[in-house]
């Protein structure tokens, strides 16, 4: 089973979680591409979405969805995301598609976040994968000096710019061992708008799609 095929059977599964009436956050990347794909198929079930980026919204409206801003939407009951990675405790690395900053505020306001994902990305120890950072531009050198004092690489994502009007620093050769303390820590440095470990809000339910079949961890 290809790896893409990991991520439509976790997407489908996530189907489940989504309840007549309901107005779902909707993530980005691939796999929540493929879950934006499977909802048109229930799209009259939902009340609208929350889109946590243009490019998901987008998506959405191509497919008849209705797509709110965040603010008319008061507090949503679910978002469903994808994630570059995940620890046992399902704190989470994102932002590989950029989107990391609107998907912490969209999963922020959202009683219950279900996380998708092919079983490649769950690991031990977080980091492997570079952590995204979003920074204000006028930030970045001061950023990247301060991530070096905290052990870690960081290489400026080229040619990109968020959907915010700012760049990703990616930090390489970082060890996550506790995620929540080096969240908060990332997060004080000026200039950080915010980084990709969602662990002070991890995901509630996480859904992995493997070459045995779709398994769920809480
Ligand atoms: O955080 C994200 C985008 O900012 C994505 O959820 C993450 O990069 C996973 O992407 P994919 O589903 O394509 O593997």
């Amino acid at each position: 089973m290809s790896q893409d095929a990991m991520k439509k059977a976790a997407a489908e599964a996530a189907l489940a979680y989504v309840q007549p009436g309901m107005i779902v956050g909707i993530g980005t990347g691939s796999t929540a591409n493929h879950f934006i794909d499977l909802l048109a198929g229930i799209k009259h079930k939902v009340e609208a979405t929350v889109a946590s980026s243009i490019a998901s919204a987008q998506r959405l409206e191509s497919h008849g969805i209705r797509v709110l801003d965040l603010n008319e939407a008061g507090e949503l009951s679910l978002y469903v995301d994808g994630a570059d990675e995940s620890d046992e405790n399902l704190n989470l690395i994102k932002g590989g598609g950029g989107a990391l900053t609107r998907e912490k505020i969209v999963a922020g306001a959202s009683a219950k976040f279900v996380c998708i994902a092919d079983d490649t990305k769950l690991v031990k120890v977080m980091g492997k994968f570079p952590l995204p950072i979003e920074v204000i531009p006028m930030a970045e050198a001061l950023v990247a000096r301060e991530m070096i004092k905290l052990g870690g690489k960081p290489v400026l994502r080229a040619g990109f710019t968020t959907d915010n009007g700012n760049i990703i620093l990616d930090i390489h050769g970082l060890e996550i061992t506790d995620p929540v303390a080096l969240e908060n820590r990332i997060n004080q440095i000026p200039g950080v708008v915010t980084n990709g470990l969602f662990a002070i809000r991890p995901a509630d339910v996480l859904i992995l799609g493997g070459a045995n079949g779709v398994r769920t961890l809480v």
